[in-house]
């Protein structure tokens, strides 16, 4: 599945990268307002905090909203008190694109995730041309010296990476690479099966000033309470909020848990 995602990443990267070559996007990456500072609006102090995802559909649920307007949907996570926006960009699987990334950082001044299936820096340019803050890199679909390299690439640009692990191995190698912002995904990318407990496992052996991100698993305000309890600094959520009637409301309720 995250090969398959990977490739077919790379290949829409490829595409785009025949008509806006490397040099001009970089051109436009340097033109950019500097990075807002995604470390310290997820470190965690008194609340727990939301990235709050806008995303279309997926492998595993298949369509989930069509969100015409992802900025006036950002504008409700915004209010409703998100500390961070995720933007799925993958076209093929989750009908996201670079357009809708535009958007959202126009609309929005919280941090803004781009979130991706990157394998090169081309796709980091592309993200802070388009104002992006943050970046996503998997663990498991990277080779460690390619992670580390391309964690390396998004902070010379100012962005900070989100660097995902699905198990203690790939959390491991997330802290080797120097992870500031390290998400554990209850998700199983083979199964699709959630394990939120993976997050509460892992919990304990973030080094401090690592700020912890628990992924996916999150549709009730229970669910984040038992993130927030195991130490979660923020929460990763896509599915409840793009279904849900009231994105807002819903995001009030869950930092209240
Ligand atoms: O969501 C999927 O089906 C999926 C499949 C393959 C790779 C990644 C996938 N999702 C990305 C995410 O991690 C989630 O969008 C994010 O954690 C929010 O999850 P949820 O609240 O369960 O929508």
């Amino acid at each position: 599945m995250l090969d398959d995602l990977l490739k077919g990443s790379l290949e829409d990267a490829a595409r785009r990268r025949a008509e806006v070559p490397t040099a001009e996007v970089e051109r436009q990456a340097l033109s950019q307002a500097p990075a807002l500072d995604a470390v310290a609006a997820l470190s965690r102090g008194e609340q727990i905090h939301i990235i709050a995802e806008v995303k279309r559909a997926s492998p595993s649920r298949g369509r989930l909203a069509n969100i015409p307007d992802p900025a006036a949907l950002a504008k409700l996570y915004e209010r409703g008190g998100a500390a961070a926006i995720s933007v799925l960009t993958e076209e093929r699987k989750f009908l996201g694109s670079l357009d809708d990334l535009r958007a959202v950082r126009n609309s929005v001044s919280i941090p803004v995730l781009r979130k991706e299936f990157i394998g090169e820096e081309y796709q980091i340019l592309e993200a802070r041309a388009a104002g992006a803050d943050m970046i996503l890199l998997i663990v498991a679909s990277l080779e460690q010296p390619l992670l580390e390299r391309l964690k390396g690439f998004a902070e010379e640009l100012g962005m900070t990476a989100l660097i995902e692990a699905h198990t203690r191995e790939e959390f491991q190698r997330g802290l080797d690479a120097g992870a500031k912002v390290l998400g554990v995904n209850a998700r199983d990318l083979k199964t699709f099966e959630m394990h939120p407990e993976l997050f509460s496992e892992l919990a304990p052996e973030y080094p401090a000033g690592v700020v912890k991100v628990a992924e996916s698993a999150v549709l009730k305000p229970e669910h984040v309470r038992r993130y927030r309890d195991a130490g979660a600094d923020a929460v990763l959520v896509g599915e409840a909020l793009v279904t849900g009637n009231d994105p807002e409301a819903t995001i009030k309720e869950f930092l209240q848990a």
